[in-house]
């Protein structure tokens, strides 16, 4: 059997696709459907595939998304933010969507990332099961330690759909947490202004 080992678990053994497929019968059968009939014939294999997407952010590092960096900024050493990256995540009480944005914000030391990098990035954490408050911070160490930032901030605003379709059931709540290392952490003003930057 193959093992898996990512930043943030164990080491777990792979299932094969057969076993997937058998473990989606046993839910849709506790549902209260049934797993024979012709409309769920291929929901199995359906829900087997779309897991390989939604949780492909097992199989990739933080390395692999920051390898390519660029050097000639012209001495450029303000903030670097990207907002309102919308993002897709399931968090991992539940297994149930939380969706929203994240603001990611970093002082570079001496290169910078592509942009599009910073949102690979957030995809690479969203697409695990999550909390929001280690998402948040994972993101914010992973850029800090691949790019040697001065300091990084990131902020993640979300709705969980585990509140907001069961349980307490309050649809519309959103919750926001952040984080800051190196010069975030120490200078408030950095911080303000970067709250004030992402503010709708
Ligand atoms: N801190 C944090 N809590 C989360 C996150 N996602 C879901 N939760 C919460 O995880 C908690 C799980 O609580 P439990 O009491 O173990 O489970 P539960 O009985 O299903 O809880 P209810 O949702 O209140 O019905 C709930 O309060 C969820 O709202 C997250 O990203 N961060
Ligand atoms: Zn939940």
């Amino acid at each position: 059997m193959d093992q898996i080992v990512t930043e943030t678990s164990q080491a777990s053994v792979v299932p094969t696709f057969e076993e997937v497929q058998n473990a989606v019968r046993v839910l849709l059968a506790w549902a209260g459907d049934n797993p024979g009939r012709e409309g769920l014939k291929d929901t199995p294999a359906r829900v087997a595939k779309a897991y390989q997407q939604l949780f492909a952010g097992y199989h990739e590092t933080a390395d692999d998304v920051l390898k390519t960096t660029f050097g000639e900024v012209a001495g450029y050493q303000d903030v670097v933010i990207v907002r309102d990256i919308p993002f897709f995540s399931h968090c991992e009480h539940h297994m149930l969507p939380f969706h929203g944005v994240a603001h990611v914000a970093y002082v570079p030391s001496e290169r910078v990332v592509g942009l599009s990098k910073i949102a690979r990035l957030v995809e690479l954490f969203a697409r695990r099961l999550q909390i929001q408050e280690r998402m948040t911070s994972e993101i914010a160490v992973a850029l800090d330690r691949c790019l040697q930032t001065k300091g990084a901030g990131v902020i993640i605003e979300a709705e969980h759909m585990c509140m907001s379709m069961r349980g307490v059931s309050k649809s519309g709540s959103r919750t926001l947490t952040s984080t800051f290392n190196g010069m975030f952490q120490k200078d408030p003003a950095l911080q303000a202004r970067f709250f004030s930057c992402v503010k709708r």
